[in-house]
């Protein structure tokens, strides 16, 4: 448990047992409260964890702000829910100072925006550490851009121990929250009339015509589109359905049913709801465990966007 090795097993499920057994009741009911005010939320803090664990690792990278942090990559420019993790963070630092890592909160934070909007209920071990590095060179190595083919997607997931069935099965979170117009309409081509038509024709031609509707030349930078088009609010297996309908919001999404292997995975979470959960869980717990930083590596920060200095 106190060796620095970056690995799950450094990682315990009653880690704050004794030192703040209420963390996870904290970060819960922060997150609720949050997502009642504003359904944005459970989406954004799901990415958060996806792009804070896939550089540096599960560290809390992505939260440091300042200059040439992780943060101001264009990649990370319209990541959010960065103020759900900041007030979390100040309600656990009144009942169990300089305690809890904003890795292990973002990690709950996360895990709980997928049970409020019905998804799984998943246990998650604890004892992450916050990270000192964070810089905006080292987001575009490891992110993927909606641009990837197949191959180069799962080049990144297996650096992170992540298999092919793992990309899939976590690519299954577009099922909630949104996107900007501008990560998906390079699909489409303008006219000099300022019409938009399809370069990608594996893309459904009914959804192609909507979202040219809802993203027309000039559309305002903040313009967003649902990443599900039907139950953009319910973490459900809507999303592997969407795939096989050829809806895919992104390039990315849409390789996944080009390729014999990843579609008959699609296949399957697409007709039972319950297998996707389950195997949901197990990916998850895989994608929290990237990179944990414990023992002597790493800090316990006391606000989450600065390191200790
Ligand atoms: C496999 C490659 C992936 C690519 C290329 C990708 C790309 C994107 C892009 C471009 C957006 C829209 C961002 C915006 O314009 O605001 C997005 C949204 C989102 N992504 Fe992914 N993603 C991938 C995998 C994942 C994974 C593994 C997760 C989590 C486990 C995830 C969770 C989300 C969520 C929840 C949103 C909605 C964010 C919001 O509502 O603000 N994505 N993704
Ligand atoms: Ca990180
Ligand atoms: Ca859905």
């Amino acid at each position: 448990m106190f060796s620095s090795s970056s690995s799950s097993s450094s990682l315990s499920f009653d880690f704050y047992a004794a030192s703040c057994p209420s963390v996870e009741l904290m970060v819960k009911n922060t997150v609720r409260q949050a997502s009642e005010l504003d359904p944005s939320i459970p989406g954004k803090l799901l990415r958060l964890l996806f792009h804070d664990c896939f550089v540096e690792g599960c560290d809390a990278s992505v939260l440091l702000q300042g200059n040439g942090t992780e943060r101001t990559d264009p990649a990370n420019i319209s990541l959010g829910g960065f103020p759900v993790i900041d007030s979390a963070k100040r309600v656990i630092e009144i009942f169990c100072p300089q305690t809890v890592s904003c890795a292990d909160i973002l990690a709950l934070a996360a895990r709980d925006s997928v049970q409020i909007t019905g998804g799984p209920e998943i246990q998650i071990p604890t004892g992450r550490r916050d990270g000192r590095v964070s810089a905006a060179s080292n987001v575009r190595p490891n992110i993927i851009d909606t641009s990837f083919s197949l191959d180069e997607m799962s080049k990144i997931f297996n650096s992170k121990g992540l298999s092919l069935d793992d990309l899939v099965i976590l690519s299954g979170a577009h099922t909630i929250g949104s996107a900007h117009c501008s990560a998906f309409m390079d699909r489409f081509k303008a006219n000099p009339k300022g019409k938009f038509t399809l370069i990608d024709t594996s893309l459904d031609k009914d959804y192609a015509d909507q979202l040219t509707k809802q993203c027309p030349a000039g559309a305002s930078s903040s313009s967003t589109v649902n990443n599900d088009p039907q139950t953009p609010l319910q973490f459900d297996n809507n999303y592997f359905k969407v795939l096989l309908a050829h809806k895919g919001l992104f390039q990315s999404d849409s390789v996944l049913v080009r390729n014999e292997r990843t579609m008959n995975i699609v296949a399957e979470l697409a007709n039972d709801q319950n297998r996707f959960f389950d195997s949901w869980a197990v990916s998850f717990l895989k994608l929290t465990s990237i990179g944990v930083k414990a023992g002597d590596d790493g800090e316990i920060r006391q606000t989450c966007s600065a390191t200790n200095g």
